[in-house]
């Protein structure tokens, strides 16, 4: 799979659980004209969540596909990926979404995902939010940093596309270590973004390899 040259912006649906901060950053990057997007789908996996409020203030469609309302992780995906047919949606990106989904054939290698260390390391189940932050400072690792990936059926597990590293100093609270980590993830997930629609992200195996 080589990602597609897009002349024209690229429309993405935002996937989110809480605060939005992600998606906050794909729309300040817009406003700046930094960043070729449309967003005609936001979908929030939580009734309530701090990013609901955030995308209707910025005027986006924003629609509430709540977990709890459905059996099992094959019925909440179909859910979520009919909406994102029905809009159009060049891109799925995961922006802080806390649930595991099922990903059809038709958007394999279509779902991003952002996570906020340097897999393999503090990633899979349980691995979210501040607790990946938290276990970075217990464990004592000296460097941390944030993952932007192609998603594939297990949490965090499809191929890599770009990852930035940050340091850790020994006296760096979680908090610390997440605000050092945001600020690589604002610069990070745009610039993967651009790739993609640039035509420039091309998918060998489990690797992935990004043309100059
Ligand atoms: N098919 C995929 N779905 C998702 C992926 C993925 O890579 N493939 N990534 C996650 C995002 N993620 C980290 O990047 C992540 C999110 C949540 C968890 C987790 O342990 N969740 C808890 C539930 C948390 C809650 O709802 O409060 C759990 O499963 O028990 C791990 C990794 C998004 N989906
Ligand atoms: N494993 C997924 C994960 O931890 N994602 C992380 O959630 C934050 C955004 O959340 P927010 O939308 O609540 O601000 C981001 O730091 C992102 O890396």
């Amino acid at each position: 799979m080589t990602s597609p040259v897009l002349n024209r912006p690229l429309k993405l649906a935002v996937l989110i659980s809480g605060g939005g901060t992600t998606l906050t950053n794909f729309l300040a990057q817009k406003a700046a004209g930094q960043l070729d997007i449309e967003v005609p789908l936001v979908i929030a996996s939580r009734p309530g969540c701090g990013g609901i409020a955030k995308a209707e203030a910025a005027g986006l469609n924003c629609e509430v596909i709540a977990r709890r309302d459905f059996e099992n992780i094959e019925a909440f995906s179909h859910a979520i990926f009919e909406r994102c047919r029905a809009c159009e949606v060049d891109l799925v990106t995961l922006a802080g979404f806390l649930s595991l989904i099922h990903i059809p054939e038709d958007f394999l290698y279509r779902v991003m995902n952002i996570h906020p260390a340097l897999i393999p390391s503090f990633c899979g189940h349980g691995y979210y939010g501040h607790k990946v932050h938290e276990a970075v400072v217990s464990r004592g690792v000296k460097v941390s940093g944030c993952t932007v990936h192609f998603a594939d059926n297990e949490y965090d597990h499809g191929p890599i596309i770009a990852q930035s590293a940050v340091p850790v100093k020994g006296t760096d609270s979680p908090d610390d270590v997440a605000a050092r980590v945001f600020e690589a993830e604002c610069e990070l997930y745009p610039e993967v973004l651009r790739l993609y629609a640039a035509g420039k992200i091309k998918v060998v195996e489990r690797r992935t390899v990004i043309a100059d």
